[in-house]
């Protein structure tokens, strides 16, 4: 069904009105004003706690973006994903990532097919491998077991995987060491290629498509690479494929008895749960990888059953929502106070910026309000000391998603507390920043003329009001990571029934593949400079002439 024009419902036209109001709101004042705004404010499910409460809002502005949730369709469109319904409608598609995480034995039938004893026939597949690979069994062309691991994957097929196995490094098997290599740059392989034995070295090649010019290339090499030490018929032992493209496997040379299969309704952004995770599977244990999906699917089930008032997704989509309309934020960063979740932030960029980065809705029409924000950010404390001075006193109000974990996973002494207080003095400093009168007290204590506390106090003037959230959780196991992830996946959707743009389509990323096939023929071959503007045919001249 068309969705009406965002602006022209009758709950974003009571946001606008109620946003007026808002405009002056001091977090301080706020916090001031309600005691309880903390309790008030805040959720827990599925092993995670979001305090939303420093942000510039109150209960009725949680109301009405609860109304506009409502009447954009939100519990509609949420179920019939979950059923199966093909509602990336620029591919026909139905979005079922959260089938992968499903349990055993509860049926979903999608075009006569019951997509959960598929997942699961996969899934037993990937435990058995794994655990060969593990405990030493599956064995090299010598003779030797798997020392290494090589996942060969772009975007969604690298990024899940490798952030995860980064977060829950905890829990990696200590004979077997990860790599990932993605770009088409040489140097990527290269230096992946150079800290590995050929005869101790699985490959896996991750593709949904299996046709990524990236990929096919840093497949080709590895395996001409792998065949200067080893007979072809050692391939077997070494290279498995993730794909949805049995035919393009085949043709690549890899047996399809190595090919763990996913289904096309899994986007790649989406589909670290599928068998693309099979790299989080071989370094953390089957067993763990299930408590990762069981995490997620924990987190489906709160999405799906409580009421949007109380919804984790729901509240920080509708939070970011508000944020992006109403206080003109065209970027979030994202800030886990946690070194092993690293990459996360990349991880969202892919999952939040390929998911709604789109200018017009569902049914074609130019959207009426801006969309996704850029996602950007890292880890906490390096952040403080490189980008927070601009968070803090810049003209742009960033907000941020602070992210940590209660207990640390190591035992060094005093590193978590100092963590932690970082954290939580920052998302402080956000809220309350610090008044000039405040500054020329602090000026004055030091013993300063009048003068020079003038002089001094608007630079060391902190504007405060500024929204961020706070995620915590007890510790950073897979259960918890695998809510987290589905977490951010259900903001994603939220915001994208908002916006009424499809969330599962990316022809964005099109045109430069299309051109870069075209200047790569230049580039080895003839230029064709009626091809261009006289900048490409500039660029292309000078690389032309490099070599
Ligand atoms: O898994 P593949 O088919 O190789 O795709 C890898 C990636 O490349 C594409 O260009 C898309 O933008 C991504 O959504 C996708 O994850």
């Amino acid at each position: 069904m068309r969705q009406p024009a965002l602006t022209s419902t009758a709950s974003f036209q009571a946001l606008e009105t109620h946003a007026i109001e808002a405009e002056d709101w001091q977090l301080r004042g706020l916090f001031a004003a309600d005691p309880q705004r903390f309790p008030k404010l805040t959720v827990d499910a599925a092993g995670l706690f979001l305090d939303y409460s420093k942000n510039r809002l109150d209960g009725r502005t949680l109301e009405l973006l609860v109304e506009l949730a409502q009447e954009r369709g939100v519990e509609n469109q949420r179920d019939a994903m979950f059923a199966g319904e093909r509602i990336n409608l620029t591919e026909r598609r139905a979005v079922l990532h959260t089938a992968l995480r499903a349990p055993r034995g509860t049926p979903l039938v999608v075009d006569g097919q019951d997509v959960n004893a598929d997942v699961h026939e996969v899934l037993d597949r990937v435990r058995i491998f794994t655990d060969a690979v593990r405990a030493g069994t599956w064995l090299g062309h010598g003779g030797k077991p798997i020392t290494d691991i090589v996942n060969i994957g772009i975007g969604g097929s690298d990024l899940g995987p490798k952030m995860i196995c980064l977060a829950l490094r905890q829990y990696a098997h200590p004979r077997l060491a990860m790599h990932f290599v993605s770009n088409v740059d040489g140097h990527d392989m290269d230096a992946a290629l150079g800290k590995v034995n050929p005869d101790t070295t699985l490959f896996i090649i991750a593709s949904k498509t299996f046709t990524t010019t990236e990929t096919m290339m840093n497949a080709q090499t590895a395996r001409a690479w792998f065949l200067q030490h080893a007979p072809q018929d050692a391939l077997a032992r070494h290279f498995v494929a993730v794909s949805t493209n049995t035919e393009a496997i085949k043709a690549f040379g890899i047996d399809p008895a190595n090919m763990f299969p996913f289904w096309d309704w899994v986007g790649g952004r989406y589909s670290v749960w599928s068998a693309i995770g099979l790299p989080v599977a071989l370094c953390v244990g089957f067993g763990h990888f299930s408590d990762l999906l069981a995490g997620a699917h924990a987190m489906d089930q709160h999405f799906r059953e409580a009421p949007l008032e109380a919804n984790m997704p729901v509240l920080l989509a509708l939070v970011g929502f508000w944020n992006r309309q109403f206080l003109a934020c065209g970027s979030v960063s994202i800030a886990p106070y946690h070194q092993d979740l690293n990459r996360f932030p990349a991880y969202l960029q892919q999952l939040d910026m390929e998911s709604n980065g789109k200018r017009v809705t569902k049914g074609g029409q130019p959207v009426d309000t801006p969309t996704c924000p850029v996602i950007w950010g890292d880890c906490g404390t390096n952040g403080q000391h490189a980008y927070f001075q601009l968070l803090h006193q810049g003209t742009d109000i960033t907000p941020i998603d602070f992210i940590a974990a209660l207990r640390p996973g190591h035992e060094l002494e005093n590193h978590h507390a100092a963590l932690l207080a970082n954290c939580f003095a920052q998302s402080e400093a956000f809220m309350r920043g610090k008044t000039i009168d405040e500054v020329r007290i602090d000026l004055q204590a030091q013993g300063l003329s009048l003068a020079e506390i003038e002089a001094l106090a608007p630079h060391k003037t902190f504007p405060g009001n500024r929204p961020s959230n706070t995620i915590l959780m007890e510790y950073l196991k897979p259960y918890t990571l695998g809510a987290l992830v589905a977490l951010y996946e259900h903001k994603t959707f939220v915001q994208g029934v908002i916006w009424d743009v499809n969330s599962f389509d990316q022809w964005g990323v099109e045109l430069g593949k299309v051109l870069a096939k075209k200047i790569e023929a230049e580039l080895t071959g003839e230029p064709q400079p009626d091809l261009h503007d006289s900048s490409t045919n500039g660029l292309i001249a000078m690389a032309k002439a490099a070599v």
